[in-house]
């Protein structure tokens, strides 16, 4: 008689999933690690997992402070396979001291950008140079697993894993090269790839303002910094930088939002400034802006031919069965058919903002000719 019983787990551990219990373990780490943490890790309503604020932060605040022992360095940036193995290499090592960080990466069914792209998804990204990217990571990860010798090679994968090697499979390591190319931080001043606890587990927002400093005297710790005031229980966002959607959906495997603003923005394929033999991911969401009715005249001839080719594609799709969902892949399918529809509406809706310049133009000549 008498003792009480044991008080019963809250249901929102019991309901925890294991990476969001990890994610826990993570922050506790952090902390005892000698770091600062005004956030916690939480899912929103519609189950995306990201940071909150644990208290009001004014602007110019840290809103945490992470110590160079928590940090993954994935070395420089001359490697594509870098942040990959050195994630895996973790992944494979027993009592790694990173291991509260990768038990609290998403599980595959949640994580997904070119680098895990279905096969047959590709062709439905529309796009040469998104195709041949997706394919040229895919070979890379390809000749990694194969064992390739490459002497340049940074690191091999028995070097990095171990005997794990002997039973990777390809859809380890994308799985592997999409969490870490999703993830990593590069930049100034040491041009280094860095996997970071916690501030990885900042969702984007276009625009915000929050900012890193990193590796700064005294103080070298990496530390995000309010840009505005937070309040308690806001979400702590990150700018990825400024996307399209296509940049967005290959390299993070969300849509930026692209559609929303005025005018719809051109997926960066579409866009007057991009250049696929520069190799560049970003262009300025800079809108066309003639200087010359020819310039206007070439660019809308440019787009018309450009939303026709889409529209033959349409054509031809439509003759064909509907793309099939691939286990697990099911919201990347829907990503994917969406961005074809933004990406149409967009180019319609730039069409039609140089049509009615041209007109606009036009207007205005013939009243200065009959003012004369
Ligand atoms: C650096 S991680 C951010 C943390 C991640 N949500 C998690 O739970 O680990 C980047 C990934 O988060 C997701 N993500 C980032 N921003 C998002 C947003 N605005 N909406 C939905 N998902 C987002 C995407 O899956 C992206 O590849």
């Amino acid at each position: 008689a008498g003792a009480a019983p044991a008080p019963a787990p809250a249901a929102a551990t019991l309901s925890k999933r294991p990476e969001d219990v990890a994610a826990d373990e993570l922050v506790a780490w952090v902390l005892e690690s000698g770091g600062k943490a005004n956030v916690e890790v939480r899912r929103n309503a519609a189950g995306v997992r990201g940071l909150y604020a644990s208290r009001d932060i004014a602007a110019g605040q840290d809103i945490y402070s992470i110590p160079l022992s928590c940090i993954l360095n994935a070395g420089d940036m001359q490697d594509f396979s870098l942040p990959t193995l050195a994630l895996l290499r973790e992944m494979h090592t027993p009592c790694s001291r990173f291991s509260a960080y990768v038990r609290a990466m998403p599980p595959p069914a949640h994580q997904f950008n070119g680098c895990n792209l279905p096969l047959s998804y590709v062709s439905l990204l529309q796009s040469s140079y998104w195709e041949e990217q997706v394919m040229t990571w895919r070979s890379l990860l390809t000749r990694l697993l194969g064992g390739e010798l490459n002497d340049s090679a940074a690191v091999l994968l028995p070097e990095a894993v171990g005997r794990a090697a002997d039973n990777m499979t390809l859809a380890e390591l994308q799985y592997a090269c999409s969490l870490a190319s999703s993830r990593y931080i590069t930049g100034e001043p040491r041009q280094r790839m860095l996997l970071v606890p916690l501030f990885d587990m900042a969702n984007h927002r276009p625009g915000c303002p929050h900012a890193v400093r990193s590796f700064e005297r005294p103080d070298p710790s990496f530390r995000l910094v309010a840009g505005e005031r937070i309040r308690s229980g806001q979400e702590v966002c990150y700018s990825y930088g400024d996307m399209a959607d296509d940049v967005a959906l290959v390299h993070y495997g969300i849509l930026a939002g692209g559609r929303h603003t005025d005018p719809p923005r051109l997926l960066m394929v579409d866009h007057h400034l991009f250049d696929p033999a520069a190799g560049s991911n970003l262009v300025p969401p800079l809108p066309f802006e003639p200087t010359t009715d020819k310039e206007r005249r070439r660019e809308l001839k440019r787009l018309k031919a450009r939303l026709a080719e889409l529209r033959e594609l349409d054509r031809q799709a439509a003759a064909q069965p509907a793309p099939q969902p691939e286990p697990g892949y099911e919201h990347a399918l829907e990503l994917l058919l969406r961005l074809q529809v933004i990406r149409r509406e967009a180019l319609e809706a730039e069409i039609t903002r140089l049509g009615a310049l041209g007109k606009a133009a036009k207007m205005s000549k013939a009243r200065a000719q009959s003012e004369l």
